[in-house]
């Protein structure tokens, strides 16, 4: 009699785990009972392989199971536009999948990566609004990014001819770094501050080494295990880590209130302008300009802004090194176009279409989101005859068109010729979406293209760039990370001109 009942529970579970709790959802592969389809991601890291193939399988969106969350994907540009642009209202909030952790992290649901609703679109429309102000795509940021990518290339060249290489990585992501804090802050990382991006970088590090502590989880999920010494000690040790984080940005904060003039509207950067923003507010009811919320934004601006950039910057040198003919026609396209050494500015992108061939090619093969950020629907939906419930994580998930061979063929090389068309021009691709789309895109593509363009055209227009040993490129292995990472790699510069 036991043994019925048993079997009769486990025909329930199984019926419940692969039928009945997936019959809302478009159809996909197959989840695993509490893992899901995580299994496949990792196992096949970075995940674009899985993600093509249930592409191939089950269409153009598809449902895959994140643990015991079903995350809608959708895989191909006529949905993503139809869902994400024609009816992005109905996809524009943020899927929250661990609020717990949020409040205890930030504090509450604060910043403007993991917000939705009135908080996330006035601290989205100022933040853009504010970055534009400060000549996002205007001479003003230009000139900052200039001045870093100078520091940069000579830190870089200082180093080759001292040792005879460059490590670039850790230059890199100090100078993409440095430009975010001139932004906010109006400060780059010299040597009188060098030290606090490093002591950021060591937080950061044991942050991910405390996280990946299951036992973290109890006290987070069940306060009353704080009383056992234990926990209470792996609880206490992140809140102080992340309350040295906040430090940083709460010092400058301060800083910049002590000498701010709130008489004129003249800002020297991001926190002046929030400041003053924050003042004539004061009186509103349910403001969402506050302290707190500013020291969220700042956290996500470095968050979202230093490791894409910086990585994608990391793989264009691998890349370089592994495809001389190409670094051969970017030389080509300066001799002909610029002809000196002066630097290379955004006036000059329009006629260096290889330049932008190039980074766009790596953009498309570095393809450093393989999961997206998750959307939430707002409302309960219909799409293409499939249902999807009200409160469905969705994600627009650009990396598999960047892989699409139907769009790119054989997408896993690496190659941008495939950006110029038979005028010589650049092609635009509208698959070409490596800033997602839609009203949650990359708040910070403008920067961002910036200092990709200002970074390699100087870089490549100034060097000779080589390995240290041709027997032995960098390796194109994709680490696992946040984003996709390349393993540490040397190479060395050359002046192409005389000092
Ligand atoms: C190569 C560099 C970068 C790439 C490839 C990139 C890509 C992305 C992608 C794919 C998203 C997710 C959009 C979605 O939900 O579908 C995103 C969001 C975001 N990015 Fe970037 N990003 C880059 C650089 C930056 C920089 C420099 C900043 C800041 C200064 C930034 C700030 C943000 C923010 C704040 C969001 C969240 C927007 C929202 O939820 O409204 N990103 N980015």
């Amino acid at each position: 009699m036991i043994w019925m009942i048993v079997g009769a529970v486990v025909a329930l579970w199984f019926f419940h785990q692969l039928y009945w709790k997936r019959r809302d959802y478009p159809p996909g592969p197959l989840p695993l009972p509490l893992l899901g389809n995580a299994l496949s991601i990792v196992s096949e890291y970075p995940g674009y392989a899985p993600l093509v193939r249930w592409k191939e399988q089950f269409g153009a969106i598809y449902t895959m199971w994140m643990g015991g969350i079903p995350v809608v994907t959708v895989a191909d540009y006529d949905a993503l536009h139809e869902m994400f642009v024609q009816d992005g209202e109905d996809y524009v909030d943020r899927a929250n999948l661990s609020s717990t952790f949020t409040e205890i992290f930030r504090g509450g649901l604060l910043g403007v990566v993991e917000t939705s609703g009135r908080l996330w679109r006035e601290q989205r429309r100022f933040t853009l609004h504010t970055l534009r102000d400060f000549g996002l795509g205007k001479d003003a940021m230009q000139e900052r990014i200039l001045d870093e990518t100078v520091h940069l290339l000579d830190l870089l060249e200082k180093e080759s001819v001292e040792t005879g290489t460059t490590s670039p990585i850790k230059h890199i992501e100090k100078s993409v770094a440095s430009v975010i804090n001139l932004v906010i802050f109006g400060y780059r990382f010299d040597e009188e501050h060098e030290h606090e991006l490093l002591r950021n970088r060591e937080l950061q590090d044991q942050l991910i080494a405390s996280s990946k502590n299951p036992m973290l989880v109890l006290p987070i999920v069940l306060p009353q295990a704080k009383m056992i010494p234990y926990f209470n000690r792996l609880y206490d040790n992140v809140i102080k880590i992340r309350d040295e984080q906040f430090a940083f940005f709460e010092n400058n904060i301060e800083k910049h209130r002590s000498r701010i003039d709130y008489s004129n509207d003249d800002c020297d950067d991001f926190c002046d302008a929030y400041l003053k923003e924050m003042e004539r507010r004061k009186d509103e009811k349910d403001s969402t300009f506050h302290e707190k919320q500013f020291v969220n934004l700042c956290l996500d601006l470095w968050s979202a802004g230093v490791e894409t950039t910086s990585m994608t910057m990391s793989w264009g040198i691998a890349q370089l090194l592994h495809h001389p003919e190409v670094q051969k026609k970017l030389h080509e396209e300066y001799d002909r176009v610029i002809g000196s050494d002066r630097l290379i500015s955004m006036q000059d992108k329009n006629s260096l279409p290889y330049t932008t061939a190039y980074i766009n090619e790596l953009q498309r093969w570095s393809n450093i989101q393989p999961l997206n950020l998750l959307r939430k629907t707002t409302k309960d939906l219909t799409v293409r005859g499939m249902t999807i419930p009200s409160g469905t994580a969705v994600a627009p998930q650009v990396s598999v068109l960047l892989y699409d061979s139907e769009i790119f063929p054989d997408p896993l090389s690496f190659n941008p010729d495939r950006f110029i068309d038979e005028s010589g021009k650049v092609k635009t691709i509208k698959q070409f979406l490596p800033f997602s789309i839609g009203k949650r895109a990359c708040l910070g593509e403008g920067l961002a293209r910036m200092e990709l363009f200002l970074f390699f055209a100087n870089l490549v227009h100034r060097f000779n760039i080589t390995p240290k040993d041709p027997d032995s490129l960098p390796s194109l292995l994709k680490t696992l990370a946040n984003v996709t990472k390349p393993a540490p790699f040397e190479a060395k510069l050359e002046r192409r001109f005389a000092k």
